[in-house]
This record gives structure tokens, C-alpha cells and sequence, in this order.
């Protein structure tokens, strides 16, 4: 084990990783330490401030040794996004729990506010009004807090999402990174600085929030953080799911990343010269990261994917990897749909009342088919997505995956076959923490941009092989049960974009 190395944090909402990394891009160490959330009422969702920094603490304790500690040249994060607290700037203490971007508590704020203002919010934000973005879970908060708002204008309280707490705690300035920031819904995208409007709207004073930086930037100097050496540099901060992108190697227009977890992001670059109007409300816009210019990204967010298949093996009382192996084992799924609207939809219908519907059932209906339809939706609706995206007018190229549903190779199959592009899927697991260490090392001098473009991502690539008209048949299939789901027929779907556009389709 030779240096130098970087070393990557990836604070999750389950759990804190540290991956020490060399200069190959091989982790050569971990860390890992798990976290709690608690739901104190229906829909509340948090978690403890400090429990998060002491998990930081303690995987990076399991993944630096005395013998590697010298050669780490430079520390990059990649943090859960939307989440967000209020701290004491003199102490430093959490001044309230970190408010999950699970947290539901904000609904009935966010719904009174008027369809109007919505549409303002997400013109400038490219976000929908949603109380997973922080300026609404801020401005609860403040309300509780500093209800006049007297300490917050003084600056005595800061606001923040968990990259800019754990700066802090690190000895840095308050700051937030780009691409975090962009999550807050308090950012005007295209000047990549609060909107004055917004922070009039969620009553949020401008003193009390942390100052946007790049994603490569010079973040802080650990100090007084066994085993880490004194003065080790922190060069680097990512969004999660945007770090997953840069690990990708995906830098250019047209390479589209899904990761898959419980739900999935579909996401990739678009150029900036592409009017905001042109991109469908199906999809949101948002910063990916700045590493000289500020570069955008569209992103989907699928609610149930890995979920579903979850979902299902406990109903059928059978192991996930047992329902994979019964998918399988059939040709398809002959004609049964599901439409794991658990919940609603996410993207790109963002439709709170569709409901979840097994379709299509016969007499002779096989366990393996409902299976196999299970494994079906997830695909649908990565390809969903990427629709809305070619309607948009931009490109999908490829598609690189990541996540534990990729490792089924069905899935991986039905993917390329349904989106008609290669699926590419890289050996390394941790994507967001590889995109740290990768920003990092840019930071440290280790790699170029050129370098990381090539570095050698070892992995699977997987080739449509279905014909089209099956492709067709079976896409028409899906959209008639997604329809269904939404309580419309098939018929009632608007046909003119400029429908489509409005959000009814
Ligand atoms: O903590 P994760 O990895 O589930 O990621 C959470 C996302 O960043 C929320 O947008």
C-alpha cells in the first residue's frame, strides 16, 4: 500500500462511510459507522446533529492508520442533501435537530402557499415547492427558535445543511457548496446566489446563512482529529447523488447516470445555453457541482425502486435474491404490470394520489411473472424519465448505473433493451464517496479532469438486444397502467405538449 491518498467521507442518511483511496482509484480502506432517525410524530423525520459528526469521527478512526495518515494528501465529502439544521455560531451546537429531506412536516406550509409564487419558485430554483428542499424546514425552525428573527439577523444563529455543519465543525468558515446549496430552494440557478425574493418568502435572514462556495475549494485544515495529521486539507464537498455523477466520469452532456437505492436519481449535464423553459417540468433542474464553471443538471427522482422488489419478496415470504432468480425465470412477464405507486409518483408525474395496481392478472398468472413484472417497473421508470429528457430536447447517450439493484443482470438487460442505449455499470460500489475522493485528488494536484475522464472504471457494458416493436409494445403496455394508477384513461392523455408541460399528463 503506497501513497499518496485521498481520503473520502460519505455522510449518508443510514450510515457514514470513510474510503481511503489511492492513486489508481482503488480504496485500500474503510470506515463505516451507522446511524439512527428518529420519526418523533407521523411524518417527522430527524436526525441528531452531533450523532452524525461523531459517526464522522469514528469512520475515520476505522479507515486511517498511523501508517497511512502522512500520505493523505487531501479529504473530499459527499453528504446527504436538502437536510437541514440550525447551529450557535459562538459554540457550535445544534440549535435544533437535523431535519431529514424525508421530513413531511412543511406540507401544509408549502401547499398554502399560492400556485403563483409555486411557479416563481420553481422558475428560479427548478425545483418544485416540496418540503424536502431546507427553506422550508428552515424557516420552520426559525419560527420555533428565533421566532423574531432578532438572533438569525445578527448572525448568531446559523442555518445549514449537513456539508456546511460538518465545514464548520472541521474549523471552516460557514459556507455551503454549490451543488448543496442549489438543494436548498433558496438559489437563484442561473446567478448561483440566494434570490433576494425567496429569502423574503421563507422569512429566512441572509446573515444567518452559510456563504456558496465551489465544489473544489479550500474548505478547511483538520486540526486536533486523530489520526489525521494537522493542517490535512479539505479540497472537496459534493452533493451524494451529484458526487455519483463525477464519479461516473460523467462530464459531458448526454451521459446520464441512474442510481438505484430504495428509489432511484436519474441524472445528468445539460448545457447552459439550453433555455430553462425548453427542459420538462417532469424532470427538476439543479447545480451539479462548480469545478471551474458552474455546471447544470437535470435529475428525476424515482420514489420506489429497489423498494419495490423489497416490497414484494416479503409479500411472497422469499428472499430478495430468491425473487431475482424467479424473475428470471421466465421469458417475461405476460402481460402483468406493476405500478409501485406506494405513495404516489415521483418523477416524472409527480402525482400524489396515483396509486400502486398489479395489472394484468390472469387464472394462470406465475409467481415468477409477478416477479418479473416487479423487476419490469423499475426500468419503465428509468426510461420514463429519460423520455421526458429527450423531450426536452437534450441528449442520452448512455446510461451508467449504480446502486444494489444493479447488480441484477436482468435488470441491467431490460434497462439498455427499454432505454435503447448501453447501460454501463462500474465495479466500484461507493459512487458518491469515489466522486469525493475523485474532486479531491483534482484539489490535490493528483489527477487532472483529463485523468479522471480516463481513469480506468472496470465494469459491465450492456447492449440493447430487443427488437423494436417489442420495445414499443411493451413501453404502450406500461404507460396504459401508469395511466390507470393516476385514475386517467388512456384516451384522457393530453396529447399536446403544451399539456404535457403543464404537469397533467
Ligand atoms: O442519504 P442518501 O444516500 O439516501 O441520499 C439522500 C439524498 O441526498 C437526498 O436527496
Amino acid at each position: 500500500m503506497s501513497g499518496p491518498f485521498v481520503l473520502a467521507i460519505d455522510q449518508g442518511t443510514g450510515s457514514t462511510k470513510a474510503l481511503l483511496v489511492d492513486r489508481d482509484s482503488k480504496v485500500v480502506a474503510r470506515g463505516q459507522h451507522p446511524l439512527g432517525l428518529s420519526t418523533p410524530q407521523p411524518g417527522w423525520v430527524e436526525q441528531d446533529a452531533e450523532e452524525i459528526w461523531q459517526s464522522v469521527l469514528a469512520a475515520i478512526r476505522e479507515a486511517v492508520s498511523p501508517e497511512t495518515t502522512g500520505d493523505i494528501v487531501a479529504i473530499g465529502f459527499s453528504t446527504q442533501r436538502e437536510s437541514c439544521l440550525l447551529w450557535d455560531r459562538s459554540s457550535g451546537k445544534p440549535l435544533s435537530p437535523l431535519l431529514s429531506w424525508q421530513d413531511q412536516r412543511t406540507l401544509s406550509l408549502c401547499e398554502a402557499v399560492p400556485e403563483a409564487t409555486q411557479a416563481m419558485i420553481r422558475a428560479k430554483t427548478g425545483l418544485p415547492l416540496d418540503p424536502m428542499f431546507s427553506a422550508v424546514k428552515a424557516q420552520w425552525l426559525l419560527d420555533r427558535v428565533d421566532p423574531d428573527r432578532s438572533r438569525s439577523k445578527a448572525g448568531e444563529i446559523c442555518v445549514g445543511t449537513i456539508d456546511s455543519y460538518l465545514i464548520f465543525r472541521l474549523g471552516g468558515e460557514h459556507v455551503v457548496e454549490i451543488g448543496n446549496s442549489s438543494r436548498m430552494q433558496l438559489v437563484d440557478l442561473e446567478k448561483g446566489d440566494y434570490d433576494s425574493d425567496l429569502l423574503a418568502l421563507f422569512n429566512i435572514p441572509r446573515a444567518s446563512l452559510p456563504r456558496i462556495v465551489p465544489s473544489r475549494y479550500d474548505f478547511a485544515k483538520v486540526s486536533g482529529i486523530a489520526p489525521l495529521a494537522d493542517g490535512t486539507p479539505v479540497t472537496a464537498v459534493l452533493a451524494d447523488s451529484h458526487a455519483a455523477l463525477f464519479a461516473h466520469g460523467a462530464f459531458q452532456p448526454g451521459k446520464v447516470k441512474a442510481t438505484q437505492g430504495t428509489g432511484s436519481s436519474v441524472m445528468g449535464l445539460y448545457d447552459s445555453s439550453v433555455p430553462a423553459d425548453q427542459i420538462d417540468l417532469g424532470v427538476c433542474r439543479t447545480i451539479a457541482w462548480q469545478v471551474d464553471d458552474i455546471a447544470y443538471a437535470f435529475e428525476g427522482n424515482i420514489r420506489s425502486v429497489g423498494s419495490t422488489l423489497v416490497w414484494l419478496a416479503d409479500f411472497l415470504g422469499i428472499s430478495t435474491a430468491d425473487l431475482a432468480t424467479l424473475a428470471a425465470s421466465v421469458p417475461d412477464s405476460n402481460g402483468v404490470t406493476i405500478v409501485p405507486a406506494f405513495g404516489g409518483l415521483g418523477a416524472p408525474y409527480w402525482d400524489a394520489n396515483a396509486v400502486g395496481i398489479i395489472g394484468g392478472v390472469a387464472l394462470g398468472t406465475s409467481r415468477a411473472q409477478v416477479a418479473r413484472a416487479a423487476v419490469d417497473s423499475i426500468a419503465h421508470q428509468i426510461v420514463d424519465v429519460l423520455d421526458r429528457v429527450l423531450l426536452s430536447g437534450l441528449k442520452v447517450d448512455q446510461l451508467y448505473v449504480d446502486g444494489g439493484p444493479t447488480k441484477n443482470e436482468l435488470l441491467m438487460q431490460l434497462e439498455t433493451d427499454l432505454a435503447g442505449v448501453p447501460v454501463v455499470r462500474p465495479q466500484t460500489a461507493e459512487l458518491s464517496a469515489m466522486g469525493a475522493a475523485h474532486l479531491a485528488g483534482l484539489g490535490a494536484g493528483i489527477w487532472t479532469l483529463d485523468d479522471l475522464a480516463e481513469l480506468l472504471r472496470e465494469g459491465n457494458v450492456f447492449e440493447p438486444q430487443m427488437d423494436d416493436l417489442a420495445r414499443q409494445r411493451q413501453r404502450l403496455e406500461w404507460r396504459r397502467m401508469v395511466a390507470r394508477s393516476r385514475g386517467l384513461s388512456v384516451h384522457e392523455r393530453p396529447e399536446s405538449r403544451e399539456a404535457e408541460r403543464s404537469g397533467t399528463y
